[in-house]
């Protein structure tokens, strides 16, 4: 036995760990979090570096803050990086990990991913929910109209694109005629935040796994009676829709509308003999967990940001809207084919993805082999964090990395898709978001037509520098207070294409 240990001591020796900052017993580098903990992560990774670990109670986290770190990591070591580590909350949201987001790499995941980008977000799928986009776009902008029949009178922006982007997941994924009734619309949406209020909150187990004292408080702060109350009601809400879909199929077959998210679920289950999965109500119900956090609240996030930082530089506002009012003329509407001409527009968006990345830290990923990360040592069960927002403001990537600068893409190829490790506002490698073209679609067609339909301005006696710009807690980094803005109704019939 002293042998072993001397082998064992001598080996932990020869490891080279990342460098981090001193811990404290038990909590490690808990306390070193903060209120934000990207901005705090990167407050640190510049005296530590790009690849620094930290020990949050038991669990080493290997954070990363550059974009070469981040290549290294999500491309060319993302085998022994991609999977998810079996956080305790998400388990029971995943039901046991059936989903795509939480499950751990294994060849069941391969399958449910294939699923889930090729049927549910394909582009051609994508593409079939256009009118959905279309309609819930319009209904918004006619609210915002009645608005303007009193002047000066501010609307809520964060209100009115949150309520617009639940609309269209929740029409995309369960169909038009759907009206819930143990879950009608606001309570279903304030269920979603719920749920995502509970991914996003400290759980004592999830840092010292299987200790008793942990399980213990997450039972005495409430945490598992929250989880357990939350789940149980999307559980039978889900269920319901999803009966009402098999009763549909059953008695008329094809019933004439587009088919929504669970049409081509339910039809993946009847016809799922030769599959390598079978494809249950829990699978489904999983895969709608995953839409509901997954997209709903990054897209309403990205709008809100990039309208204020709109507001906050009236020039750059009016040069979208000339572009846009130029390209679409006197239609009354962007239209998503108008959408590929507005090459401004797609920059401010990126701009806006690169400052303020709802998924500023990516969600945790585990080394499975022990590995090199530039020459440290990484161990198996390390969580990988990469914080995405510290790599879009790195100054070794970005010049004025704090200003609001759409111009910067103006000749540059970085694009969001997982190719450039310094923009990554939806990951990259295999665990990249599936739902890119869903989510740049929603955010695209929404701030078009804001931009498009209204002109706007800051509530009397308000200037620029009152905009809040302080960032919310939670598990996507969103503005804080809502953000409210006057409009006025453009006369688009006075355009001419340009
Ligand atoms: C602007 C909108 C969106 C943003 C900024 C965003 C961002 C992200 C990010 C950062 C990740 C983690 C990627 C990684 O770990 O490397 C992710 C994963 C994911 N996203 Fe999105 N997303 C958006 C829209 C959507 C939409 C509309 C859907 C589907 C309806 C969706 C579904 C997913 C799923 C299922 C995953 C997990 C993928 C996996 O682990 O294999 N996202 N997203």
């Amino acid at each position: 036995i002293p042998l072993l240990l001397l082998l064992k001591h001598s080996k932990t020796q020869q490891l080279n760990p990342p460098p981090g900052p001193p811990k404290l017993p038990i909590i490690g580098n808990m306390h070193q979090l903060g209120h934000s903990r990207h901005r705090s992560l990167s407050n640190l990774s510049k005296k530590y570096g790009p690849a620094m670990v930290l020990q949050l109670g038991r669990v080493p986290f290997l954070v990363v803050s550059s974009a070469e770190t981040a290549k290294e990591v999500l491309k060319t070591q993302d085998l022994n990086f991609c999977t998810r580590p079996a956080v305790l909350t998400l388990k029971r949201l995943s039901y046991d990990f059936l989903d795509v987001a939480f499950s751990p790499h294994s060849e069941y995941w391969r399958e449910m991913r294939k699923i889930f980008a090729l049927e549910l977000m394909g582009a051609k799928r994508v593409h079939s929910f256009g009118p959905i986009r279309g309609e819930e776009v319009a209904n918004m902008v006619d609210s915002i109209s009645k608005s303007c029949s009193s002047p000066m009178r501010p609307v809520n922006l964060t209100e009115e694109l949150f309520s617009l982007t639940a609309r269209v997941i929740c029409r995309t994924a369960f169909g038009k005629s759907y009206h819930g009734k143990e879950f009608d619309r606001g309570k279903f949406l304030e269920g979603v935040y719920e749920a995502m209020a509970i991914m996003g909150s400290f759980s004592a187990s999830d840092f010292f796994p299987s200790s008793w004292a942990a399980s213990a408080v997450d039972v005495i702060t409430g945490l598992r009676g929250r989880l357990e109350r939350c789940f149980l009601s999307f559980d039978k809400f889900y269920q319901r829709v999803i009966d009402e879909h098999l009763e549909r199929a059953e008695s008329k077959g094809e019933h004439g509308q587009e088919e929504d998210i669970i049409d081509v679920l339910v039809g993946i289950m009847k016809r799922d003999e030769s599959s390598p999965i079978h494809i249950t109500a829990d699978h489904i119900k999983a895969l709608l967990m995953n839409i509901f956090m997954a997209g709903m609240s990054t897209s309403a996030v990205a709008m809100v940001w990039t309208m204020t930082e709109l507001a906050r530089k009236p020039e750059l506002m009016k040069k979208a809207q000339d572009e846009i009012r130029g390209k679409v003329g006197n239609k009354g509407k962007v239209e998503e084919s108008d959408l590929e001409q507005l090459l401004y527009l797609k920059m401010v968006v990126k701009e806006s993805l690169r400052l303020h990345p709802p998924g500023a830290l990516l969600p945790p990923r585990e080394c499975v082999n022990h590995c090199k990360v530039n020459g440290y040592d990484i161990s198996p069960g390390t969580r990988v964090v990469v914080n995405v927002w510290a790599i879009g403001t790195n100054p070794e990537h970005w010049e004025n990395p704090e200003e609001f600068w759409p111009e910067r893409f103006e000749n540059s190829s970085i694009d969001y898709r997982g190719q450039h490790f310094e923009l990554l506002p939806f990951g990259a490698g295999r665990r990249i978001c599936p739902g890119i073209t869903m989510g740049m679609l929603n955010v695209e067609l929404a701030i078009a037509n804001l931009l498009y339909c209204f002109e706007w301005k800051l509530p009397s006696g308000m200037n620029v520098e009152d905009i809040d710009m302080e960032e919310g807690t939670g598990i996507a980094l969103r503005k804080k207070s809502p953000l409210f803005l006057v409009p006025s109704k453009f006369n688009c019939s006075s355009m001419g294409v340009s």
